[in-house]
This record gives C-alpha cells, structure tokens and sequence, in this order.
C-alpha cells in the first residue's frame, strides 16, 4: 500500500526532505507551501509527487505530516491541526530548529491522539528557499529526535524507517537538551555572526574602507549572518531563556579577554588561544557537521582557461559544483583551485576524471 507524506512548508529543510523521500518505496510526496512561486517550483522540478493548496483537505488522507516551516508557523499549524479530520495512525514530525515550545504543544496534540514527534536535521546552510533543496543535504549529519516521554517505539520505528531515506545519523534527545546543546553552537552563534556584521556596519562613516577588507576570516565567521532574518527571529524567540544564559556566559567571557589585554601578559594571551585551537582542531568533522561541503583542492597550472577546463570536465561526467574559489594565487606556475562538491560520491568522482582528463593533482584538506 503506497505510504502518503504531506510536507508543509518547501524551503530549503523540507524541499530537501521531500527530495530525499522520493527515494522511499511506494511513496507519496505531496506538498504545500503558503508561497504560490515556492508551489510551482517544487512541482515543475519534482521537488514533490503532488502540489495542494488546501493541506488541511490533503492531510485527512495522508500516513505522516511533516512541518518544514519556520517555528512559529509550526506552531501555529499545529495549533489549526487540532481541528482537522486524520487518519487515526497519522505521524506528525517537524525540523525546527527549537524543541521546548513545539514539544509543549506536542503535548496538547497527543491529548487529542495525534502523535508528533519533534525532528531537527543538524544540516542546512545560510542558504533559504526550495531552489537550495538538497536530496543529499542530510548526508552523514545528526537528525536529533525529541520525542515526547513515553511515546511509543513503534511509532519511532515508522518515522526512524522513513528518515532513513535522508542518511543521517539519527539520535533521540529531550527537548530541553536539545535547545541548551543547539542554541551553544548553533544559535548563540548566529547572534555573534550578527552582531559582528553589526560591528562592521558601524564603521562605514569614519573607515569605509573596512568593509572592502573584510575577507577570509571574516566572511567565514559571518557566513551564517546570511541566513533568514524570519527564521532567526522566531528561533531566538523560542529558546530566548538559553540565549540569555550563553549571553552572560559571553559577557564573562569577553570580560576575562579585556582583562587579558588590560594586562598585556604576552603568555596568558598565547595560551588563550592555544586552549581554543586545541579545541577547535579536536572537534570532530563528520559528526553532525552542520555545514557540509566536500572541497576537492586541485593544483592547476598558470594559463588561460585552465579553471573553465576543469569545469568543463566536471560538467560532461554531470557533476554538480556548489562553490568555487582559488584561495592561493602562487607565484610560481600552480594554483590552488577548491571546488566544493555535493557529496563524498562526487569529490571521488570528480578528483577521479580530473586526474584521468587534466592530469592536474587533486587532494582532500
Ligand atoms: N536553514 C537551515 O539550515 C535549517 C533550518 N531548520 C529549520 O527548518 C525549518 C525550515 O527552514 P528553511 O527550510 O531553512 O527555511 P526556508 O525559508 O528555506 O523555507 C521555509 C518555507 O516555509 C514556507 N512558509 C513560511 N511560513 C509558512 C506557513 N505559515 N505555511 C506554509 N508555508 C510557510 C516559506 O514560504 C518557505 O518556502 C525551520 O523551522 C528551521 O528552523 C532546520 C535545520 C537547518
Ligand atoms: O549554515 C549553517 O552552518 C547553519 O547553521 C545551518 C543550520 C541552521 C539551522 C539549524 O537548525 C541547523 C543548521
């Protein structure tokens, strides 16, 4: 019998999980989103098996909901879903990034028989939007479940069988350390991001200059600062309470580094960021790696067209490239040319007909 999947909300996190679902045998992906252009989209690129405009008409027919939306629009569909006709063995899911609020109201929905089951994919980008959807997007990265206590391991089972479609490590956490652990290295440091911008932004009277010189370091600490503004209110929103606490801890933080400075002792300081490097380099790369990219480093010799040559390969074995830079421009005959990937698959690939067609040495950092 063909399972039926309604996704609500087709941006980046759910057109990625329809994506990933088609994969799923005898499944039916349908769709909704509030954005009629995101609707269109999603059907003319086969994002989804089926586009509605009415998810409360289709969802009376379907096996499992999932919310792709931003939390607040989550909450409030799970709200309007306490009145809706379902299936008795319905399985609702989300992939907010907040679990406390959601899961309350899970709370009210299983009152009422509907199971939810909250659902976070610890993978996306600064990128929004189904035109960014990924079918690979959830490769390798955590996908923290946050039940509510006592459900059923059925009912984890069915959604565990379906997710596996995505390949991602899934993991069952409560709600609450689910928002302390994400709101340290997610969301805090989505508000540091911003505010460094912010920083910048200040400068453009006196040193407008500034900003043309804010490169490498910089642009990688900011990145995120370029993501939804809409998704970022509403989850600094719903897990305010921790935010305050990581930003005291901040402020202690940044306190201990003025009088570090203050003190101008040429050793402490050293070892402040010797301790934060050692940190830095022991974090591990693959587990529930947020951001995934799969950089190929190809040494290319210094002549016109070689970096169109190398492109020109990638697309007649049709090899996706999601980013490309030269981040040495040696003196001497070679350069360095990263080539960002969409998966392990395709870095092998790629480093595979590079070095059979070019000739030119391709490694992994
Ligand atoms: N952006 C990321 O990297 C990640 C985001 N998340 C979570 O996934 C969810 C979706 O985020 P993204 O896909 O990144 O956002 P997005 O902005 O790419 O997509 C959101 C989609 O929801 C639609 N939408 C908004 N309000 C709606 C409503 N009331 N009813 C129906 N559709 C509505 C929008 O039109 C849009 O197509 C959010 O809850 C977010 O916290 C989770 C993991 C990573
Ligand atoms: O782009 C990045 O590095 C992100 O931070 C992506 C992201 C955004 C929200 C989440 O809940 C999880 C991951």
């Amino acid at each position: 019998m063909t399972r039926k999947v309604l996704v609500i909300g087709l941006g980046l996190i759910g057109g990625s999980i329809a994506l990933a679902l088609q994969k799923a045998p005898e499944t039916k992906i349908i769709g909704y989103d509030m954005d009629s252009q995101t609707r269109e989209h999603a059907k003319t690129l086969h994002i989804v098996d089926e586009i509605v405009t009415d998810p409360m008409q289709a969802a009376a027919d379907v096996d499992v909901i999932i919310f792709g939306t931003p939390v607040n629009a989550t909450l409030d569909w799970m709200e309007q879903l306490k009145s809706w006709p379902l299936k008795k063995k319905v399985l609702v899911t989300d992939t907010g990034s907040t679990k406390k609020s959601i899961m309350q109201k899970a709370g009210e929905l299983r009152e009422l028989g509907i199971t939810f089951i909250g659902g976070h994919p610890m993978a996306g980008s600064h990128k929004s939007g189904v035109l960014a959807a990924k079918a690979h997007l959830f490769e390798n990265a955590y996908y923290m479940l946050t039940p509510l206590a006592g459900e059923e391991i059925i009912h984890m089972a069915q959604l565990e069988s379906l997710l596996k479609y995505t390949h991602a490590k899934v993991v069952s956490v409560s709600a609450s350390e689910h928002d302390h652990m994400t709101a340290v290295v997610s969301h805090f440091p989505h508000i540091i991001a911003a505010s460094l911008v912010h920083q910048l932004g200040g400068e453009n009277g006196e040193y407008p200059m500034t900003r043309s010189l804010a490169a490498g370091g910089f642009r990688d600490v900011t990145r995120i600062a370029s993501s939804n503004p809409v998704l970022w209110r509403d989850i600094t929103l719903q897990n305010r309470e921790e935010l305050i606490t990581q930003l005291e801890d901040w402020e202690a933080e940044m306190g201990r580094v003025k009088q570090l400075l203050l003190q101008g002792d040429a050793h402490e300081i050293e070892a402040y960021f010797a301790v934060a490097k050692d940190l830095r380099d022991e974090l591990p790369i693959s587990a529930g790696a947020i951001f995934t990219s799969f950089d190929l480093y190809v040494d290319v010799p210094d002549y016109p067209g070689v970096i169109s040559e190398v492109t020109g390969i990638l697309a007649d074995e049709a090899i996706s490239i999601t980013n490309l830079r030269i981040v040495e421009s040696r003196e001497d005959v070679f350069g360095v040319l990263v080539i960002s990937l969409q998966s392990e698959h395709d870095r092998e690939r790629a480093a595979k007909c590079i070095a059979k067609r070019a000739h030119f040495e391709t490694y992994i950092s």
